[in-house]
């Protein structure tokens, strides 16, 4: 473990020493005296910082990057402000529901109109990649659609993805417990959210706007309709990683696709192509990038005007018989990846991603 720690460690060291300039205007604009650090006396600090004989520690490194996280969340706190000004000047159609409690971070935007839900993944730069706080965004964002209004929720992404799935720095923030610790509450979170798409009673659409990665493809066995771009792709790249499947795909893709299919994705990684994803029967329909926006959502729109218990009714007697396996293959696929998560393999594979060395 303490190989693991200090691995971590040095990633954190030498990825903050490599992009100081990538923190911010460090939240100079806010807060009181304690808050008035300029930016010069930041850079002169991290030049100190590389200025010095002896490596500080890891105690020390682990403070340092803390200190890092909550610049960059100060930072955070600006834009979002800043977002919020600009979006209360033009309004969008599509207005946040009224009555729901919206997401704690901006990188997740669920908003109703149409009779449909939709929630956005919203870190673009970041490839949509999910934190650990967008997990618990996503599980609020199930919970109060499965109870609202709109007859149709929607799961899509901003930007050029649809999701690179776990944000692998999730796994750098070591709790006071370590990373038995880590992969614990890791553990009882996946457990958790995917539980949510197990129950979701409503009908389900991911709208796969470009590329999918990890969870974020696992999960799709749990919806009931797929649509995606034909720039879209679909990658499981769990050995590469030192990992396992999740999002009860060790169950559903066999079913889906057939065992052999199934195993040359989540065994080897092989990455799926639109059309192939949807040969296979993961995807419903593939749309040309060109069109898939406004096809996609003008199909939702007309079937949002279905009578919506008919369709919950339908939804229920599908899937319900499978329900108390899911939650079973839940339950093991989560406790199976908490051991993978303290492997060599896996932490290797998490702190070259870490330290820049790779790349799917
Ligand atoms: C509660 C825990 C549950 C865990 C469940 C288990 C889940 C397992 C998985 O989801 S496994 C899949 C994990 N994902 C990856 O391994 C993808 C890693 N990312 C990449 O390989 C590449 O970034 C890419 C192929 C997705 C895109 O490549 P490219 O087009 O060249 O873009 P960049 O690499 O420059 O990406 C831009 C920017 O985003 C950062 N980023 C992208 N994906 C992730 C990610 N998954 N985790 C963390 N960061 C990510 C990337 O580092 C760049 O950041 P930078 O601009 O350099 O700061």
């Amino acid at each position: 473990m303490a190989g693991f720690a200090g691995r971590l460690a040095r990633c954190w060291y030498s990825g903050f020493l490599r992009s100081p300039l990538q923190v911010p205007a460090l939240g100079l604009h806010v807060g009181g005296p304690a808050m008035q650090t300029s930016q010069k006396d930041f850079n002169n600090a991290v030049s100190q910082l590389k200025l010095l004989k002896e490596d500080p520690g890891n105690e020390v490194k682990l403070k340092l990057y803390a200190l890092y996280k909550q610049e960059a969340a100060r930072q955070n706190y600006v834009d979002l402000v800043s977002k919020l000004s600009a979006s209360s000047e033009s309004p969008s159609p599509e207005a946040p529901a009224a009555d729901r409690k919206q997401p704690e971070s901006d990188s997740l935007v669920v908003t109703s109109g149409d009779g449909i839900t939709t929630i956005r993944l919203n870190r673009p730069t970041k490839k949509n990649a999910l934190t650990t706080q967008m997990y618990h965004d996503i599980i609020a964002a199930l919970q109060a659609a499965s109870k609202d209004e709109s007859p149709i929720t929607v799961l899509t992404g901003s930007g050029d993805y649809f999701c690179s799935g776990n944000d692998l720095t999730n796994f750098t923030s070591l709790p006071a417990g370590g990373p038995e610790e880590m992969a614990r509450s890791s553990a009882v979170l996946l457990r958790d959210f995917v539980n949510c798409f197990i129950d979701f009673p409503k009908p389900l659409v991911a709208v796969v706007n470009g590329p999918a990665v990890g969870i974020s493809v696992t999960i799709l066995g749990l919806f009931d309709v797929v649509y995606a771009t034909d720039r879209a792709t679909f990658h499981t790249p769990f050995s590469h990683l030192g990992q396992s499947p999740e999002g009860c795909s060790s169950y559903t893709f066999p079913k889906i696709m057939g065992s052999s299919k199934a195993a040359e994705m989540l065994l080897f990684g092989k990455k799926l192509t639109a059309q192939e994803a949807c040969a296979q029967g993961l995807v419903t329909e593939v749309f040309p990038d060109s069109t898939f926006q406004k096809e996609v959502w003008a199909r939702l729109k007309a079937y949002s005007k279905l009578p919506p218990n008919a369709m919950r009714i339908s939804k229920q007697i599908i899937r319900d018989r499978e329900k108390e396996k899911l939650h079973a293959v839940n339950a093991e696929e989560s406790n199976v990846l908490r051991e993978r998560w303290l492997s060599d393999e896996c932490m290797n594979a998490i702190a070259s991603f870490l330290s820049r060395k790779s790349k799917l």
